[in-house]
């Protein structure tokens, strides 16, 4: 149900800066027959951000300059770089049509579509499939989130498009109406509205809240290529069948729960589970050096960024983060470092 707002100074431009998330617990159940697997998957939104800008312009059919903008917003150490273009989506929402352009900015800019495949777009065309009139928005993606790097970056961006067009068109939808929508676009897109540390169930997108008693600081470790999530689930789904294993219904586990609550890195570190890491490394076997470096210098706890390829170290200092990040690069054992510190909140407009 669309509640409109009455508003005497429209909106011309809404930012919204949006988190990565990394998985501390990824227990896959067995494969539904939807083709997707029940999950207990614990998330945990880290400050590494993205950044779209939703903007009330016409959309043009000439492709956008090729923007020279820095990163977008980070607490990491990733190299600039820019890059840019822009195509529009038009879909058909219930009777009206929504024109929707998109621009990406950032040093993997180019990995991203620009097309109706962009899960900012879609979400943008189901957001106004939903107000059931004509709109239009330009959306602008300062992307420092890894793409196809198992830490969420496409489900961001959608989530922060939710957001940033909610504002800009004044659909006055509630976070849970957007949720409701962005369980539509993907698995973990709820979670990127929801943001702070949270259990997920179903396939990931019934989400609780988890009490969290302090700050958490992390190391990630960005790989060259990236990997899909579908095909890292469907190796999982081979390794299991291969070993003739029963696959047991996930469950909470109490001991990352309780770390969780004592704010306890080395308890924590110890508890990470991600049950996609075997398909992940079989998929990408340079990452058992990663990680294995990253336990060689210092991390208290080390695992694969939910279907990867990022790797995701946990540090107990400031000082044992900075270390970790320089001997990881050292080691040549990734492509860069980011640090970031977490749980940080979901999907948020920038004030003006
Ligand atoms: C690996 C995670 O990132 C952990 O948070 C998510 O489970 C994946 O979330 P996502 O990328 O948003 O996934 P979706 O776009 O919903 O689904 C992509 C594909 O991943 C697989 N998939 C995803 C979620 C899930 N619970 N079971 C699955 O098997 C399915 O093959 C699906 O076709
Ligand atoms: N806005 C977007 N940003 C990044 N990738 C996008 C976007 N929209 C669509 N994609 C597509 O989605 C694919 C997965 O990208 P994404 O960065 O979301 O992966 P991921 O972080 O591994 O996802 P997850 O952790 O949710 O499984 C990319 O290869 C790209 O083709």
């Amino acid at each position: 149900m669309w509640h409109g707002t009455l508003r005497s100074d429209p909106v011309t431009s809404v930012t919204v800066r949006v988190p990565a998330k990394v998985n501390l617990q990824l227990s896959v159940g067995p494969r539904r027959d939807d083709g997707y697997h029940d999950l207990v998957n614990v998330f945990h939104a880290v400050s590494l951000f993205d950044e779209v800008t939703a903007t009330d312009e016409p959309a043009t059919d000439e492709p956008a300059a090729t923007g020279t903008d820095g990163p977008a917003a980070t607490a990491g150490d990733a190299p600039a770089a820019a890059s840019g273009t822009a195509a529009s989506g038009t879909a058909a929402g219930g009777s009206a049509a929504c024109e929707v352009t998109v621009s990406v900015h950032g040093d993997s800019a180019g990995l991203v579509p620009l097309d109706g495949e962009n899960l900012a777009v879609k979400a943008a065309l189901a957001l106004a499939a939903r107000a059931g009139r004509p709109l239009r928005v330009h959306l602008a993606i300062r992307k420092a989130i890894p793409v196809a790097g198992g830490m969420a970056g496409g489900s961001a961006d959608a989530a922060a498009a939710l957001v940033a067009c909610n504002e800009l068109w004044g659909l006055g939808l509630s976070r849970e109406e957007l949720m409701d929508i962005g369980a539509g676009l993907g698995s973990d897109v709820p979670f990127a509205l929801f943001g702070g540390t949270a259990v997920g169930t179903g396939r990931g997108e019934k989400l609780t809240s988890i009490p969290v008693g302090g700050e958490f600081r992390w190391v990630f470790a960005l790989a060259e290529g990236g990997l899909s999530a579908a095909k890292v689930y469907g190796e999982c789904d081979r390794l299991r069948e291969a070993a003739g294993e029963q696959v047991a219904w996930p469950r909470a586990d109490e001991a990352l729960t309780a770390a969780l609550a004592g704010g306890d890195a080395r308890a924590l570190g110890a508890a990470l589970v991600n049950d996609l890491q075997p398909a992940a490394l079989m998929l990408c076997h340079p990452l058992v050096r990663t990680l294995a470096a990253g336990r060689e210098n210092g991390a208290v706890g080390a695992l694969v960024s939910g279907s990867g390829p990022t790797c995701a170290f946990l540090v107990d200092s400031e000082a044992g983060a900075v270390n970790l990040a320089s001997a990881l690069r050292a080691a040549g054992v990734c492509r860069t470092t980011v640090t970031a510190h977490g749980p940080v909140p979901g999907a948020m407009i920038v004030p003006a």
